[in-house]
């Protein structure tokens, strides 16, 4: 049949009219949620946020008679008094409350806005793909249980077995940690808010899973934070999570192939964010608005060791496929500098 573009009142075309809410909301959270389009503070957090609202779906709860949480519901907004407080959403808090104003703002409900603005976010940073969006998740009626949020001190068996209840695989595991490629920590060390997990947290490039296979040698800060491991650069933190699922063989290969290969990494989240943004929810309701996301930037930089650290740094944990060969940056070794809060 003929494809039927709706024009909005901006000007503006999108596949479907009921799209065309999404345009005033996508030009106010570029300019006073995302500093005018920067892959910065606030899309990691937003982006973080879509990932917290949609694991507290668990089905093997509803098994057991319980409520098992709406998955991406909004809930973390609608109930955020019970559920930031959560040990594992810590931080959490800061994104909810400069999140709810737009809200109460728009016409939307929490569980679309939070979708929407982590893939508005992701849409940000050079290298990431476009990520589809649907509109028309009903409001949450009820929190999330605790408890449902993965912890960086849980151990791989406990992380794969909690996410395969919601439904993903270990590869789809692996895929969304991809997300931690633009991604900083303000809570595991205190001391140090705003450390990056590589070193390039506003571009969505495949550093992460580079910067995870080295060797750790130091903590960026303190030492002695739970759920933190030795990081190989000054002013890079690492998750012990990360450093056990880019070391275990359920995941490890999987980890290792998205180095250097930007359209399977692309490819992967992008499938695998999809997934995420629609756990729980009966997407037969929802519209297709993924038109309205913004196409991001192209990658900026290529696949390298950072300066000072080679090959042989890295921790091989591949058995069946040799890491691959990557030029090291030149010049000295650097410290990675922190992402400013804003
Ligand atoms: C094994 C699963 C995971 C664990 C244990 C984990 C843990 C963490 C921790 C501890 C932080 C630091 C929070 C802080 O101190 O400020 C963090 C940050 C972040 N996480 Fe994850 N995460 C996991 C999976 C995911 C997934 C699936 C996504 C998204 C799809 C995600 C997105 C992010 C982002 C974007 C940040 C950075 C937030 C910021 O820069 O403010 N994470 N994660
Ligand atoms: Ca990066
Ligand atoms: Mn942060």
């Amino acid at each position: 049949g003929t494809i039927r573009k709706a024009t909005c009142a901006d000007g503006r075309t999108t596949a479907n009219a009921a799209c065309c809410v999404l345009f005033p909301i996508l030009d106010d959270i570029q300019e006073n949620l995302f500093d005018g389009g920067e892959c910065g503070e606030e899309v990691h957090e937003s982006l973080r946020l879509t990932f917290h609202d949609a694991i507290g779906f668990s089905p093997a709860l509803t098994k057991q008679g319980k409520f098992g949480g709406g998955g991406a519901d909004g809930s973390l907004i609608t109930f955020a008094a019970i559920e930031t407080p959560f040990h594992a959403n810590g931080g959490i808090d800061d994104i909810v409350d400069a999140q709810t104003p737009f809200v109460a703002k728009h016409n939307i409900s929490a569980g679309d806005f939070i979708q929407f603005a982590g893939a508005v976010g992701v849409s940000n940073c050079p290298g990431a793909p476009r990520l589809q969006f649907l509109l028309g998740r009903p409001d949450a009626k009820q929190a999330s249980p605790d408890l449902l949020v993965p912890e960086p001190f849980d151990s791989v068996t406990k992380i794969l077995a909690r996410f395969k209840d919601a439904g993903f695989s270990p590869n789809e595991v692996v895929a969304l940690l991809a997300s931690h490629t633009i991604a900083a920590a303000d809570h595991v060390d205190e001391t140090i808010p705003g450390t990056p997990f590589d070193s390039t947290p506003n571009i969505f490039d495949s550093q992460f899973f580079i910067e995870t296979q080295l060797k750790g040698t130091l903590f960026p800060g303190t030492a002695g934070n739970q759920g933190e491991a030795q990081s190989p650069l000054g002013g890079e933190i690492r998750l012990q999570s990360d450093a056990d699922l880019a070391r275990d063989s359920r995941t490890a290969c999987e980890w290792q192939s998205f180095v250097n290969n930007q359209s399977k990494l692309q490819n992967a989240f992008k499938a695998a964010m999809a997934k995420l943004a629609v756990t729980g929810q009966d997407t037969r309701k929802l519209v297709d608005c993924s038109d309205v996301i913004p196409v991001p930037p192209p990658l900026a930089g290529s696949a390298h060791f950072p300066a000072g650290l080679n090959r042989r740094d890295v921790e091989q944990a591949c058995r069946a496929t040799p890491f691959p060969t990557l030029p090291t940056d030149p010049g000295p070794v650097t410290s990675v500098p922190p992402v400013p809060p804003s």
